[in-house]
C-alpha cells in the first residue's frame, strides 16, 4: 500500500492515495500510523479520494457544498484518529501532492473538504517543494471566550474557519515569552466548544507579523496549524480594531501569509513532500 509523507510549515501528514475510497480508515489504524514510535509518525492523515467515491463508500453522507463528484477530496484525520472538518496546511500539501504526482494537471482547481470545496492556486510544484494559496472561505466570529494555562486566563475570541478555534491575542506576550508557555493541555470552556477546539496563543501585530503557537484538537501542540493561522490573523486584526488586512503569521515551523477581505480569507504558504514508500499490508491489517 503506497503512502507519501509531507508537511506544511512542519505540520506533518501521511498521505494515502485511495482514489476509489477502498481503504478502511478506522481510528485505531490512523492513531497507530501517526504514532511517532510505533507508526510512521504524523500530526494527521490525508486520504486522497474522489469525492463521489467517498459518497458511494458511505464515508460522506453527501457531497459537501462547492464540491463535485469528480473533485479530489481531502479526507482528513487527526493523529488520534478523530475526523476534522478542515486542515489549512493539509490542503496546501494535498494540492501540491496531486500536481506533483500526476493526479491533477491544472494549477487552479477545487479541493473538497468536510467544510466545503476550497479553491486552490498552485504557484510552484516540484517533486519536493511547493507553494500554494488556498481560498479558505468565510471566517465566522463565534464570540468571546478564554483559555487557561496553569491557572492564568487568556481572553480570546472563538472563530470558525470550517473547524473551531479559540484565538488568544495577549499584549503581554512577545516571541520569547510565547516560547516559554506550557501548551501541554490548555483549558477551555467545553460549554462554548462542545466538540473541542484548537487553541492559538499569539502576540499582537507588529510590523505586519504575529507570532503564534497552537494546541490542536485531536493532536496536541503542533509546529503549525493553517486554519489556526487564519483564526489568529482574524483575531489580531480585530484586536487592532480592523477587519481586513494581510498578516504574516510566524509559527514554530515557519511562516505563512493570511489575507482577509470582507470576511473571507486566503492562506498562502509552502509545502514539502518528503518521501514515498510502501506500508506493509500485514501491519496495516493489524497494526501493533
Ligand atoms: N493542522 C490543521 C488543522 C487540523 C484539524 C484540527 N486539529 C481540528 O481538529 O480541527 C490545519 O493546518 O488547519
Amino acid at each position: 500500500m503506497e503512502f507519501s509523507k509531507g508537511h506544511g510549515t512542519e505540520n506533518d501528514f501521511v498521505i494515502l492515495p485511495d482514489p476509489d475510497a477502498r481503504l478502511d480508515l478506522d481510528a485505531g489504524r490512523i492513531a497507530a500510523l501517526c504514532d511517532r514510535r510505533r507508526g510512521l509518525g504524523a500530526d494527521g492523515v490525508l486520504r486522497v479520494a474522489r469525492a463521489g467515491a467517498l459518497v458511494s463508500a458511505g464515508v460522506l453522507g453527501e457531497l459537501p457544498e462547492g464540491t463535485g463528484a469528480d473533485d479530489w477530496f481531502m479526507d482528513y484525520r487527526n493523529g488520534d484518529g478523530s475526523i476534522a472538518e478542515m486542515c489549512g496546511n493539509g490542503v496546501r500539501v494535498f494540492a501540491h501532492y496531486l500536481t506533483a504526482h500526476g493526479f491533477e494537471n491544472r494549477r487552479e482547481f477545487v479541493v473538497g473538504s468536510r467544510a466545503g470545496g476550497k479553491p486552490v492556486t498552485v504557484h510552484e510544484t516540484g517533486p519536493v517543494l511547493g507553494e500554494v494559496t488556498v481560498d479558505m472561505g468565510t471566517v465566522r466570529t463565534l464570540g468571546e471566550s478564554a483559555a487557561t494555562i496553569d491557572g492564568r486566563v487568556y481572553p480570546g475570541i472563538g472563530i470558525d474557519v470550517g473547524n473551531p478555534h479559540l484565538a488568544c491575542v495577549d499584549p503581554h506576550l512577545n516571541e520569547t515569552s510565547l516560547a516559554g508557555l506550557d501548551l501541554t493541555s490548555p483549558g477551555f470552556d467545553p460549554g462554548f466548544f462542545p466538540h473541542g477546539v484548537n487553541i492559538e496563543f499569539l502576540t499582537p501585530i507588529a510590523a505586519g507579523t504575529v507570532h503564534m503557537r497552537v494546541h490542536e484538537r485531536g493532536v496536541g501542540e503542533t509546529r503549525s496549524c493553517g486554519t489556526g493561522t487564519v483564526a489568529a490573523a482574524a483575531a489580531a486584526l480585530r484586536f487592532d480594531g480592523a477587519s481586513d488586512g494581510a498578516v504574516r503569521v510566524q509559527i514554530p515551523g515557519g511562516s505563512v501569509e493570511v489575507r482577509i477581505e470582507d470576511g473571507r480569507a486566503w492562506l498562502r504558504g509552502p509545502s514539502v513532500l518528503v518521501a514515498t514508500g510502501e506500508l506493509d499490508d500485514t501491519w496495516w491489517s493489524a497494526p501493533n
